[in-house]
């Protein structure tokens, strides 16, 4: 199929990864972008009878949904919402793919594990979420598992980027405001730049095509998260070095801090590490180290580019 003729089906609004992918997808196919606050293609996951008529009426040849309830903390006072956005929908959605003959690319989370491990994750490895959101992320990666169609789940890890909400423009806020910031270093990690997933994305399509066979026989869970490791703390370390030579910060410490010391609604797992070897395997890819990218988002952000 050319690209011409190929309708690519992306959820997720105006969320950072969703943005990326409507970038990074552009030159494989029509790209059609589904949300909340959409005029011509709305769809909402805590309504599920708005799923199908979308699927139906767009007829994709790919659904690419990184719409989800990300509010970790959030989730443990509303878990009927995570639930229904992150456990329910994403079957539903691999079901509407089914019937119309659509493959499903779908997104989860490091935090479906305990991160007791002790070494990087692999795909095979039990799931013990420690909270809502990653119980409900769980439950929507079995949904899809079951529904029939093919589809590839992709789970990444401390996801970051020039839009939305995440970590670094957090940081980045913070250290505009204040003289310290306190950030924990007892939790181990891999900050991953939506771009490098939505390039990922865009390179496992490219391989998969319309070829029914392949799409089969790759069918499955894949780790997608950035090379090298550090802590929310080290991160933010990082996130402060590179904003401090473009502008002067009121920040002087980025202190460590212990998980204890910074008390949340929800409990997040220690070590979060994802053995990345399944991806490079199947599709010769591997992401940059985290560094790589937190370089790049920063020099566009300080260069103005939006
Ligand atoms: N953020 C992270 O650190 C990580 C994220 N992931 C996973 O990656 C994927 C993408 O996450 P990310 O881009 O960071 O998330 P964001 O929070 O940036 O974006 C999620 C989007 O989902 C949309 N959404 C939420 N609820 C609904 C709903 N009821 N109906 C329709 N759309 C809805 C929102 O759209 P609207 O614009 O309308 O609000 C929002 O823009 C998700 O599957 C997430 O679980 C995995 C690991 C790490
Ligand atoms: C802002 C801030 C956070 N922290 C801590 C709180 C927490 O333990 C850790 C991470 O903070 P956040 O709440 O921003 O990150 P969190 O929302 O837990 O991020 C997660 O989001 C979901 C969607 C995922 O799927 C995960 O992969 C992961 O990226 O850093 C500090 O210690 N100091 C601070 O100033
Ligand atoms: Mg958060």
């Amino acid at each position: 199929m050319s690209a011409e003729a190929r309708r690519i089906l992306v959820l997720g609004g105006a969320g950072q990864l969703a943005w990326e992918l409507r970038r990074s997808l552009a030159s494989l196919g029509q790209v059609i972008a589904a949300g909340r606050r959409s005029a011509t293609h709305a769809v909402d996951l805590e309504h599920p009878e708005t799923i199908l008529p979308l699927v139906e009426a767009v007829r994709p040849d790919w659904i690419v949904n990184a719409a989800a309830y990300t509010a970790v903390d959030r989730a443990e006072q509303e878990p009927e919402r995570a639930r229904a956005v992150n456990g329910v929908a994403p079957g539903l959605l691999a079901e509407a793919a089914g019937r119309v003959g659509a493959q499903l690319v779908h997104y989860s989370t490091d935090y479906v594990f305990d991160g007791r491990a002790g070494r990087p994750y692999l795909e095979d490895d039990p799931a013990y979420p420690l909270g809502v959101y990653g119980a409900s992320k769980l439950d929507g990666e079995a949904a899809v598992a079951r529904a029939g169609c093919d589809w590839l789940i992709l789970r990444t890890a401390w996801l970051y980027g020039a839009r939305g909400g995440n970590f670094m423009r957090t940081l980045r806020r913070l250290a505009r405001e204040r003289a310290e910031l306190r950030v924990v270093a007892d939790q181990v990690g891999a900050p991953t730049w939506a771009r490098h997933v939505a390039e990922a994305t865009a390179q496992m399509l490219a391989r998969l095509g319309d070829d029914r066979a392949a799409w089969h026989r790759h069918c499955g869970v894949y780790h997608l998260s950035a090379a090298g490791e550090t802590t929310w703390h080290g991160f933010a370390e990082a996130i402060v070095a590179h904003q401090r030579r473009h502008e002067e910060l009121p920040c002087r410490a980025v202190t460590a801090i212990a998980t204890a010391d910074y008390p949340t609604p929800a409990r997040r797992p220690a070590c979060s590490l994802l053995d990345n070897g399944k991806l490079a395997r199947a599709f010769g890819i591997r992401l940059p180290d985290w560094r790589v990218g937190l370089a790049q988002v920063q020099e566009e952000l300080d260069a103005g580019e939006e």
